[in-house]
């Protein structure tokens, strides 16, 4: 494929400043992989219903894909070639004629804990207001600590911080990968929350980058920037997600890692309001992990029961 400042590969990506420093490291490594100028590639910011409609709560807004579907039609369309993702706001599956298999190495997977202080988790006082628009970690901090009050938390790190310091909440969670991606691992008062303490959610830290199915050309130039491992422990926490049939109204956690050349998959389902958890870590071969995400999903699906992830009244 011949790529050029007159056909540059075009690179579709929300234009949050995370999603472009995203598609800016996509591309790099592309043209490192390739030995390809920069203007053999151009980024393409795509506005996707989750960046219009900001001041509702997003599982208000509702549906699966809420921050991909218009950058999915476009690449059905052509209107660009490669759409890089945070796989973490992924729907398990793709619309037809489109697949999603090339994965960056990933980031750390852990939530940040965040204070003006620069406090820990642990020692929030009783009763503080912690902000978040995330239903797992609303649920998971519920679970945890039932005196705290939780509300909702939407926008940038920029408007989370002033929210902090307009005194809104007293602390908020953010995603180490999305800090240290944007440069800020060290501007913000955090601290890193163990996984075993809250497990993140099914892919956090990795970017994905998709693709038409059947183009030749394009499978070649990501195949090579293509991060094996990052792929083998997607397997399992996507298989996880997928047979729970999550969406963004599901409180649901799981984290994959390498222990002693096996595949370790840690799950975790939630009621929404945090009165019960449900988890547990199973180990199995590395290829097997598509099948360990899910045979730990109906185990969990069948102690859950029915009505689990219902909002009590
Ligand atoms: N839902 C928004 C979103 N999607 C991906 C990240 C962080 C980066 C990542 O997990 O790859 C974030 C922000 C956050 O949770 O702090």
């Amino acid at each position: 494929m011949t790529l050029s400042p007159d056909r540059p590969l075009r690179i579709g990506t929300r234009g949050s400043p995370l999603a472009l420093a995203q598609a800016y490291e996509t591309r790099d490594r592309l043209m490192a992989a390739h030995d390809l100028p920069e203007t053999a590639f151009a980024i393409v910011p795509i506005r996707t219903t989750g960046d219009r409609v900001i001041d509702r709560p997003l599982k208000e807004i509702g549906g699966k894909g809420l921050f991909t579907r218009e950058i999915e039609q476009q690449l059905l369309t052509g209107g660009i070639d490669i759409a890089v993702h945070s796989m973490k706001d992924m729907p398990s599956e793709q619309p037809a004629g489109l697949v999603l298999d090339t994965y960056l190495p990933r980031e750390d997977p852990r939530d940040a804990f965040v204070t003006l202080a620069g406090s820990a988790f642990d020692d929030l006082p009783q009763g503080s207001v912690v902000g978040t628009s995330s239903l797992r970690r609303r649920a998971q901090v519920l679970y945890k600590r039932p005196d705290l009050t939780v509300v909702e938390f939407r926008g940038n790190v920029q408007t989370r911080l002033k929210k902090l310091e307009d005194g809104v909440a007293g602390a908020t969670f953010l995603a180490c990968a999305g800090l240290s991606r944007l440069g800020m691992g060290d501007e913000v008062p955090r601290q890193p929350v163990p996984v075993r303490s809250m497990l993140p959610a099914v892919a956090q830290g990795a970017i994905g980058i998709e693709r038409r199915i059947g183009d030749e050309d394009i499978d070649r130039l990501l195949a090579a920037i293509h991060h094996e491992e990052t792929g083998l422990l997607l397997a399992a926490e996507r298989a996880f997600l997928a047979t729970l049939d999550g969406s963004c109204e599901t409180p649901i956690a799981g984290l994959a890692e390498f222990e002693d050349g096996a595949l370790r998959l840690t799950g975790e389902v939630l009621r929404p309001d945090g009165s019960e958890a449900i988890g547990e870590t199973q180990v199995a071969p590395v290829e097997d992990g598509a099948e360990l995400g899910r045979a730990m999903a109906l185990r969990l699906l069948e102690q859950a029961g029915p009505g689990f992830f219902d909002w009590r009244t």
